[in-house]
Formats: C-alpha cells, sequence, structure tokens
C-alpha cells in the first residue's frame, strides 16, 4: 500500500493554525469533560488509535486514510471511549470540510498535546481520505494485559525499538481509565491532564500493588490513588525496558524531545511526504496572547 501526502490545495499555516485555533478554544470552553480532566487526553488517545493500525510488513493501516471515521473501524471494543473525541472533532470538520479525516485526528492530537504543556510538535498535512474498503480487520490494537515481550512484540510491528516504545508510553500521564471503556479503573487523582515525565516517576518512586479491580481485571494500585495497566507497569519489569524509563524520571527534556520524536514517526508511520514541504509548528494559545 502506498500512501502519497497530497496538502490540501492552497492552505498555508494559518489555515492550519486557525483548525488548530479551534480545536483549542473548544477545549478550553468545554474544559468540564470526564469530571474536569478535559478532551485533551482522549483527543491524544483518538491521534494514537488513529495510527495504531499500522503495519510495517504491507505498509497498510496508520494515519493516513482516516478510516477510524468508519464505524467498522471505531466500533473496535479496545477504542471504547473514542466516540467522545470524534463527537468533539464532528463540528472541526463542519467548519473545516476540506480537511482530510486522517489530518484532523493527527492534529487534533497535537493540539491537545501542545495545550497540555507537551512538547512543539512538528506537524505535516497530507493524509487523503480512502473508503471503507480500506479499514484494516480489528484485531491490530494493543491488550492491556501484555507483559513486556507481549509489547515488544506488538510494537515491532512498527518498526519501534525499545527508546522509542518507553518514551511512546509516557503518553499515559495523560487522562485516565474508565471501568465502563476499558473495564480499567484510575487514576483518581486531579491533575491528569497536564503533560509531564512524571508517568516514569510514578512507575519508579511507589509502591505497587496487583490487585482485582471492580471489573475484575487485574491493574496496579498505588497509594495516592494512581495506577498502572499491566502494560505499562512491564517497563519496570524488564532492564532492557527499565534502562529508559530510569532515563526519563531523571531528564524531563530527554524525555519531552524523545516524546515529540516518536510521536510524529507514529503520527506519521507508513506516509511517503514531499520533503521540500517544511514541517508545521503550531503557536499554542497562550503564546498568541501577547
Ligand atoms: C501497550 C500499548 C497501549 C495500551 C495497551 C493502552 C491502553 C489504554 C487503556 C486501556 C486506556 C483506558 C481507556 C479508557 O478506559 O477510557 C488508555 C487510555 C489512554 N491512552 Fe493508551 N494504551 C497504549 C498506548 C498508548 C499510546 C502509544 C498513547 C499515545 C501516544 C496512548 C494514549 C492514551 C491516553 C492519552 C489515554 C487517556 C484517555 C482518556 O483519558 O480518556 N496510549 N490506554
Ligand atoms: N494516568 C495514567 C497513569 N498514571 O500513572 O497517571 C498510568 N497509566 C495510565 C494508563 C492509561 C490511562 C492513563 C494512565
Amino acid at each position: 500500500t502506498l500512501h502519497i501526502a497530497r496538502p490540501e490545495k492552497g492552505k498555508t499555516l494559518a489555515d492550519f493554525q486557525n483548525i488548530y485555533n479551534s480545536i483549542a478554544e473548544k477545549m478550553k470552553s468545554e474544559s468540564a469533560y470526564d469530571d474536569g480532566t478535559g478532551y485533551g487526553p482522549v483527543l491524544v488517545r483518538l491521534s494514537w488509535h488513529s495510527s495504531a493500525t499500522y503495519d510495517k510488513n504491507d505498509n497498510s493501516g496508520g494515519s493516513y486514510g482516516g478510516t477510524f471515521r468508519f464505524k467498522k473501524e471505531a466500533s473496535d471494543v479496545l477504542s471504547k471511549g473514542l466516540e467522545n473525541a470524534t463527537k468533539f472533532l464532528d463540528p472541526i470538520h463542519s467548519e473545516y470540510p476540506w480537511l482530510s479525516h486522517g489530518d484532523l485526528y493527527t492534529l487534533g492530537g497535537v493540539t491537545a498535546l501542545q495545550e497540555l504543556g507537551g512538547p512543539k510538535t512538528p506537524w505535516r498535512p497530507g493524509r487523503v481520505d480512502t473508503g471503507p474498503e480500506t479499514v484494516p480487520a480489528h484485531g491490530r490494537l494493543p491488550i492491556p494485559e501484555g507483559n513486556a515481550s507481549y509489547v515488544r512484540n506488538y510494537y515491532d510491528r512498527f518498526g519501534f525499538n525499545d527508546q522509542e516504545v518507553v518514551a511512546l508510553l509516557g503518553a499515559h500521564i495523560l487522562g485516565k481509565t474508565h471501568l465502563k471503556n476499558s473495564g480499567y479503573d484510575g487514576p483518581w487523582d486531579d491533575d491528569t491532564n497536564i503533560f509531564s515525565n512524571e508517568f516514569f516517576g510514578n512507575l519508579l518512586e511507589r509502591k505497587w500493588t496487583l490487585e482485582k479491580n471492580a471489573a475484575s481485571n487485574m491493574q496496579y494500585n498505588a497509594k495516592g490513588g494512581i495506577m498502572m495497566l499491566p502494560t505499562d507497569y512491564a517497563l519496570v519489569q524488564d532492564p532492557k525496558y527499565l534502562k529508559y524509563v530510569k532515563k526519563y524520571a531523571d531528564d524531563q527534556d530527554a524525555f519531552f524531545s524523545d516524546f515529540r520524536d516518536i510521536y510524529v514517526k507514529l503520527l506519521e508511520r507508513g506516509i511517503s511526504f514531499d520533503d521540500s514541504i517544511e514541517p508545521l509548528v503550531f503557536k499554542t494559545l497562550k503564546e498568541q496572547l501577547k
């Protein structure tokens, strides 16, 4: 499968900054969502799920075709909860019908990440919507019950190495699990909408207890109301992953730049962009106030 980027005709940085601002303003005005967590985390999760179907073996799946817009893909039980993110973005798509869904879902994640204090993340337009016949079969998303070898094998399908996997999973400092979505529960503290390297500090510094939750799933709980999925905890059970967990716990700048790089790599995996076109870097709302 070939995915050639074709940027929307005649659109400039200013046009895409307008979309960024529409999304960011809507995030601000709907900040009460999910008990005050806001839409940022679920928008980042949607950008990940819309890219998580990628398979390096035939270059299929990934963010290019915007196929998450089809029920066939969005109905995957492992994507439960993401209907909140696509419903949030529907009016943005109506306001900018020229933007492809692949670009919309990835731009939504980049906007959310930057507005939650994350790194400046270059983004390139040009994903072209593909039809329902291109929706990959279910079964390409990861399950939360996996151990370290499961996680390593899963990301091998993207061609991501151990360092990239650990950095990428640092996104789990954002947002929450919800019993009604995934059958996992927590965390219950309030600042789950600020991007930082604390996921790694949580892993290393807390005393974790493996417990059965209200949905009879096993998860790791610590005092203070934070939790880890089995796939999160795998990062400290495996010595090769643990090395990077320690690196990122000690060095927030290294985490921010490595997360930015692998997040961009994820959102662009499988797509051929014209390298003469500069990636776009958006201003945050705060930066535009002055
Ligand atoms: C081993 C791979 C992964 C597994 C098994 C996994 C699993 C999960 C699960 C079970 C939830 C809770 C969903 C819910 O109950 O609402 C979740 C939430 C989330 N995931 Fe992941 N995830 C993985 C990788 C990633 C990656 C690579 C990213 C982004 C780069 C990401 C971003 C998020 C975010 C931001 C949330 C919070 C969403 C919210 O608050 O509504 N995850 N993940
Ligand atoms: N906030 C989170 C943490 N945490 O440590 O705050 C850990 N794992 C998570 C997994 C999915 C969603 C949110 C998580």
